[in-house]
């Protein structure tokens, strides 16, 4: 089916829309009526403009406060909406949208109202224009779909549909099961809309936070699949007005935009993007730094041994166990200081991984980074972190004549340097913390869930002294792979999102002290914190005593308990031990606004 998005979902003007719209891959657009009256562009050359750039324009929109009105008030509104059909014409779009009235002067009188709309709707076919009909979940009296289609039934004129718009109908809890008893004819446009569920009036909720499918709570795929049963062949269009995205720069939230509209695509059977390829575990994560030494006194003091080197780069494997981290000195690291900036996923199917990546609009990076490298497939996700998809551990290219000579084992590109592993605590990386751009969270959650096939977790808010930390983890069923996304107070520059490696160990009080003894500083917590951890939890003999000497913190849930502690900072980076036991699945928001509060007072200059 043919895609569309309304201009009112981007930022800019509108010459800037319509080029990020065509660039992501849309079809169509709406075109709103103030980014209309705020361009200098005339309607000719908007149509000029959209028909070079490939996109037609299937809605115009929107009319408001036509039905249900005095005679004299509506030979007004006739007037009104002559002008804007003369406008459509010139601008070669043949649908206009008028949403149900929320004027004072409408009278709850659904005869009067479809007299009306036909009225309107003969006029619009004089023009060759069709007329939608949408119910506004605050319209004065119409305010459901069904209320909208009844009237639109009851009026029969051919120029005369509905439209449907998901917020509208799953904002009132209504049951989009009904949309199966209206003729596919007759649902002349579609909106598309989600929404975080949150409690709050209804119009506010629509105005400044719709996102896109799959980033809110709607059941989407549900409603559209009784869209689709009607026969209904226009474009899925995605209308969302956010606050986010009106001042996020206008092509990366077109492709975010494009990439949910695919996914929805795909859970309704309209779509058929290769399967996702969940990764099975983090193969390595690349730390880019000026300077090796801060990192690597860190990394040495953990327990990890330097054991190999690349074979023409300046990059070296530090490894612990199965935690395997690359500390590179090249040219990259000369701009941003210190940045995690690559994470290897160990795949079933790296090539499979790469093109379900490619089908949901990731950027695809140069397979080889050099000539040397292994061609290991690589996407960026949307905070720029690359992710290359490694072979699972013992993979080995394909031997046979015929077989792609695919070399999935990336360490064939180092050297061993013969530094044999001292016995430290950490045997493998938990997960990793990476903070989004202020405007990407929501992007960046529908990206990993999308296109790696990780599952979404609840997102937690914890309190930051300088404003509020966003947190969401997408993992894997079997926590292989762990990812959590956060976005810090906006607005917050690069420097400030801080990105982390939790380092598994089973013994976080022999890590501590192993990493103190080696001369690691841990993160000070302070001595509040042990009193309450003291009235919350009957901790045994020395234990509260041994974590506040070392700055562990400690949660527990009804599965288990989860031990943790922090290194110092350094560029946006630091290390968290962690010991999980029993089945605890979090992270430890509960101490998140503590660690936050102490980091912090640590930096530099406070
Ligand atoms: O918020 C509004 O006014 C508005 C306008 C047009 C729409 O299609 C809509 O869903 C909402
Ligand atoms: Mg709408």
């Amino acid at each position: 089916m043919r895609t569309s998005i309304a201009t009112v979902s981007l930022s800019g003007p509108l010459t800037e829309k319509l080029t990020a719209a065509a660039r992501a891959g849309f079809d169509g657009v709406e075109i709103f009526e103030n980014d209309l009256l705020a361009t200098p562009l005339a309607p000719e050359e908007i149509r000029a403009r959209t028909a070079d750039l490939g996109l037609s324009i299937d809605l115009y929109q929107p009319m408001r406060d036509i039905e249900a009105v005095p005679p004299e008030e509506f030979a007004r509104n006739l007037r009104r909406a002559r002008h804007k059909f003369e406008l459509m014409r010139r601008l070669g779009a043949d649908t206009v949208l008028v949403c149900s009235s929320v004027s004072p002067l409408a009278v709850d009188d659904d005869a009067l109202a479809a007299e009306q709309l036909g009225e309107l709707a003969a006029l619009a076919r004089d023009f060759g224009i069709r007329v939608a009909y949408e119910a506004l979940a605050w319209g004065r009296h119409v305010n459901t779909y069904e209320h909208a289609w009844s009237i639109v039934r009851a009026a029969g004129h051919p120029a005369l549909g509905t439209c449907l718009d998901s917020f509208h109908i799953l904002a009132r809890g209504g049951d989009p099961k009904g949309i199966a008893d209206i003729p596919g004819e007759k649902i002349f446009f579609l909106q598309l809309a989600d929404a975080p569920l949150i409690a709050m009036d209804v119009l506010q909720w629509s105005r400044h936070y719709r996102c896109f499918p799959g980033q809110g709570g709607f059941d989407l795929a549900g409603l559209l699949r009784h869209v689709i049963a009607t026969g209904y062949r226009g474009p899925l269009s995605l209308e969302v007005f956010n606050d986010v995205f009106r001042q996020a720069e206008a092509g990366e939230t077109a492709v975010d935009a494009r990439r949910s509209l695919l996914v929805l695509q795909e859970a309704t059977g309209l779509a058929r993007p290769p399967a996702p390829v969940v990764p099975t575990g983090v193969a390595f994560a690349e730390l880019v730094t000026p300077d090796a030494a801060p990192v690597t006194g860190i990394l040495g003091a953990l327990g990890f041994t330097r054991t190999a080197r690349h074979r023409s780069k300046p990059v070296d494997l530090w490894q612990q166990g199965e935690a395997r981290v690359l500390v590179n000195t090249g040219p990259a690291g000369r701009r941003g200081g210190t940045v995690l900036a690559a994470v290897g996923l160990e795949s079933p199917d790296p090539a499979g991984a790469a093109r379900r990546a490619e089908s949901l609009l990731a950027p695809v990076l140069p397979r080889r980074r050099a000539p040397e490298d292994a061609p290991l497939d690589a996407v960026a996700a949307p905070d720029g972190t690359e992710l290359f998809f490694c072979g699972t551990p013992g993979s080995r290219a394909p031997q046979e004549e015929g077989d792609a000579p695919e070399p999935l084992d990336w360490t064939g590109d180092f050297e061993p340097v013969g530094d044999k592993p001292d016995g430290g605590h950490v045997t493998r990386i938990d997960h990793l913390a990476l903070t989004q751009p202020w405007h990407q969270f929501d992007e960046a959650a529908l990206f990993h869930r999308s296109v790696l096939g990780l599952s979404a977790q609840e997102s937690v808010d914890v309190a930051d002294p300088y404003g509020l930390h966003r947190s969401r983890a997408v993992t894997s069923a079997d926590g292989g792979v762990r990812i959590a996304l956060g976005v810090g107070p906006a607005p917050s520059g690069d420097a400030a999102r801080t990105q982390h490696i939790a380092l598994a160990t089973d013994d976080v009080v022999g890590a501590a002290r192993r990493f103190r003894a080696a001369g690691g500083r841990l993160l000070p917590v302070p001595a509040n914190y042990y009193d309450d951890l003291a009235a919350r939890f009957e901790l045994g003999d020395g234990e509260l005593d041994t974590y506040r000497e070392l700055g562990i913190l400690y949660d527990r849930d009804e599965s288990g308990e989860f031990r943790h502690c922090y290194t110092e900072t350094v560029g946006r980076v630091f290390f968290e031990l962690v010991q999980r036991d029993g089945g605890y699945r979090g992270y430890g928001a509960q101490n998140a606004p503590v660690r936050l509060a102490a980091q912090h007072a640590a930096r530099p200059g406070r």
